[in-house]
């Protein structure tokens, strides 16, 4: 695929966006069914809710052992896909702590856990901590298409799910109280180093610098 060419092209990425939801609707509808929790409301919430989508280039970097691409961090959706041009796309495992490479397969579509999935299902599912490594020959892309409920739905533990043994764990929270959140604490002042020197060219990473929900 050649992504250039496709990043540039609007009509591409608008079938690409549409096509995008539509698959985030069925998974989305999938994972609420697993978990018993399949109520008309929040179905329409995921109808009505958001998708952000961020185009991530990365070039190449002469020591990408002293850099990063994108910092750890959890994406603030419900679910998040992701196609990569080629590998740099890691995940923390949590049982021993390692980061694990996510192999090139080329055109697939990955599917990942987001703090809202993770908040809904009391931590049945867990969002996936992530980072983007560099490469030193080659630059990379990606096209994360972030999937989350409406600007000003809160999402919460499902009562279904909440009883003695999995009691509330988690604040419930909107996207809009999420910005709010990361207008109010200079998470910048952490982030934005990591990612580039130019403050104003990584202001639109902001809405996947989550990490915080929940
Ligand atoms: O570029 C990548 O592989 C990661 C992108 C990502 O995590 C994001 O956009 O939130
Ligand atoms: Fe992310």
């Amino acid at each position: 695929m050649e992504y250039v060419g496709m990043l540039n092209d609007r009509e591409k990425m608008g079938e690409c966006a549409m096509a995008e939801t539509k698959l985030a609707l069925e998974i989305m509808g999938a994972i609420t069914e697993s978990l018993g929790i399949g109520p008309a409301s929040l179905k329409h919430k995921m109808k009505e809710g958001m998708q952000v989508m961020v185009a991530n280039g990365y070039p190449p970097c002469p020591q990408p052992s002293l850099s990063l691409g994108l910092p750890p961090h959890s994406d603030y959706s419900f679910i998040t896909i992701l196609l990569q041009s080629s590998c740099g796309f890691e995940i923390l495992n949590i049982e021993d702590g390692e980061w694990r490479v996510v192999p090139e397969l080329k055109g697939a579509l990955q599917v990942h856990v987001g703090d809202h999935l993770e908040v809904l299902s009391s931590g049945m599912y867990k969002s996936v901590v992530h980072r983007a490594t560099l490469n030193e020959k080659k630059t990379r892309f990606s096209i994360a298409s972030l999937h989350s409920l409406g600007m000003n739905e809160k999402m919460g533990n499902a009562k279904e799910l909440v009883n003695e043994l999995h009691p509330i764990g988690y604040k419930e929270s909107s996207f809009r109280d999420f910005l709010k959140f990361l207008g109010k604490n200079d998470v910048w002042e952490k982030v934005v180093p990591f990612i580039s020197p130019d403050i104003n060219s990584s202001r639109s990473r902001l809405v996947s610098q989550s990490g915080l929900g929940g």
